[in-house]
């Protein structure tokens, strides 16, 4: 793996597809012990969750729905804190057990919008869960149900995230190169 040039900035290999996939692998099957009797319905926030969502119903053992939603409210490498509702939720959830999927929870900023989103809403239960973490930096006490990976404080790209709109179509994921 090189590093690569998107933008203005350069990015270096940090994890490979394989071990993403082996994460993502554990997440399914820990979910699948839990609703073993039930059908959840997925629901993907888009964009960035893409690849994960599409790799987790791969990995998924059981019977299941999926749905989606689309945030956003990053601008180059920053949050800007402002969250915009792009989509709603794109299914009937009404009485059902459902299940967030995020690529990644940096800031928490918008894992505390969703929150607030899903509060209204009259399901039967409600899980988060997270491909990547940053736990430095997370500042929010709102519980998170499943993390797939830890990662440190640094903008990562590919498997889904972008930088300004391009990297979502890298299979691995890359790092930041001028925060190393
Ligand atoms: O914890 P936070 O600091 O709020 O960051 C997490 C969010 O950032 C990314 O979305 P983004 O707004 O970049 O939209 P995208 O998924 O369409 O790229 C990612 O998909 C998460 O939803
Ligand atoms: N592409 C990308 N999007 C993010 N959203 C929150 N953190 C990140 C990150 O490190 N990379």
């Amino acid at each position: 793996m090189a590093e690569i040039k998107i933008h203005d900035k350069t990015f270096v290999p940090f994890i490979e597809s394989k071990d993403i996939e082996q994460s993502i692998e554990r997440m399914a099957n820990t979910l699948y012990q839990e609703y073993e009797n039930k059908v959840p319905v997925f629901i993907g926030v888009l964009n960035g969750v893409i690849m994960f969502f599409s790799d987790f119903l791969k990995y998924y053992k059981g019977d299941c729905e999926i749905g989606f939603l689309q945030l956003s409210s990053y601008k180059g490498i920053q949050s800007t804190g402002d969250i915009n509702l792009l989509k709603d939720i794109s299914v009937d959830i009404t009485n059902r057990d459902i299940v967030i999927l995020e690529d990644i929870i940096d800031t928490g900023n918008t894992l505390e919008y969703l929150y607030k989103l899903l509060e209204a809403k009259p399901v039967n239960s409600i899980k988060i869960i997270t491909l990547f973490f940053k736990p430095e930096v997370y500042t929010k006490n709102l519980n998170i149900d499943l993390i797939g990976m830890n990662i440190p404080n640094k903008f990562v790209i590919g498997y889904g995230l972008d930088y300004d709109g391009l990297g979502r179509n890298l299979k691995d994921l890359y790092q930041l190169k001028e925060n190393i």
